[in-house]
């Protein structure tokens, strides 16, 4: 008997993931899936692999077993950057270009939303005015803001976000929240990582709590 593929497959799903270091086990194998509009709360202590879950699935880890699909399909590296945008806690930027320029270099290594300009993003994150500012000259919750801002102009449906609420005010908290709940409303999905109740998105939420190997 052949099984028919379902016709709307989660945006995300994996199957019985794991990932070892050493032969130790960091994580799984890990079960779950994601649909368009909603979100994945990952939930766990200091060192459960929060951080090592997001890096396998954006595919900068290799996983030790299992599979990752994307809308039903086995991800390769072409659909992976094509489908996800990934917040790190590292911001990437190049630290002698502006916060301009380094949206419009992102945008022109990796696409952009058409109706979004770096210029508006930049001030849906409060730093209209730093357009000009060198990135190394930003502080931390600025450039936290410009990786919202390049978030924001991405056009990847599936967003990877580390600890997102990390280094930002309560307005920036505010702020991520606001953006998480548009793009799940435009037919997007979130993988949040988060070391507790502190704060979360208030969206369609499903849950997924990593617990420190033995
Ligand atoms: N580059 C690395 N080399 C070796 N071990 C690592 C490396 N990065 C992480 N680890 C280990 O893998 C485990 C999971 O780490 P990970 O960063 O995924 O946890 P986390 O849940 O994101 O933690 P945190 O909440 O502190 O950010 C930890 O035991 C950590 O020490």
């Amino acid at each position: 008997m052949t099984s028919t593929p379902d016709p709307h497959p989660p945006l995300l799903q994996s199957r019985a993931l794991r990932f070892a270091r050493n032969d130790e086990p960091v994580f799984g194998p890990l079960d779950f899936a994601v649909d368009a509009g909603e979100a994945l709360l990952v939930q766990g202590d200091n060192g459960a692999g929060k951080t090592t879950l997001l890096r396998v699935l954006a595919g900068l880890l290799p996983a030790d077993g299992g599979r990752i699909e994307l809308d039903g399909r086995p991800a390769d590296a072409a659909h992976r950057a094509r489908a996800m945008a990934y917040l790190g806690h590292l911001p990437g930027f190049k630290a002698d270009l502006s916060a301009l320029e380094n949206l419009n270099f992102l945008c022109g290594l990796q696409g952009r939303r058409p109706s979004q300009s770096p210029e508006h993003a930049l001030a849906i994150v409060g730093l209209a005015g730093y357009e000009d500012a060198l990135a190394r000259q930003l502080s931390a919750g600025q450039k936290k803001r410009l990786s919202l801002a390049r978030l924001w102009t991405s056009p990847a449906p599936l967003w990877l976000l580390d600890e997102p609420y990390a280094n930002l005010d309560l307005d920036g908290i505010e702020l991520v929240n606001r953006m998480v709940q548009a793009h799940l409303r435009d037919g997007g999905a979130a993988l949040v990582t988060t070391h507790g109740a502190y704060a979360a998105p208030p969206v369609r939420t499903r849950m997924l709590v990593l617990e420190k190997a033995a």
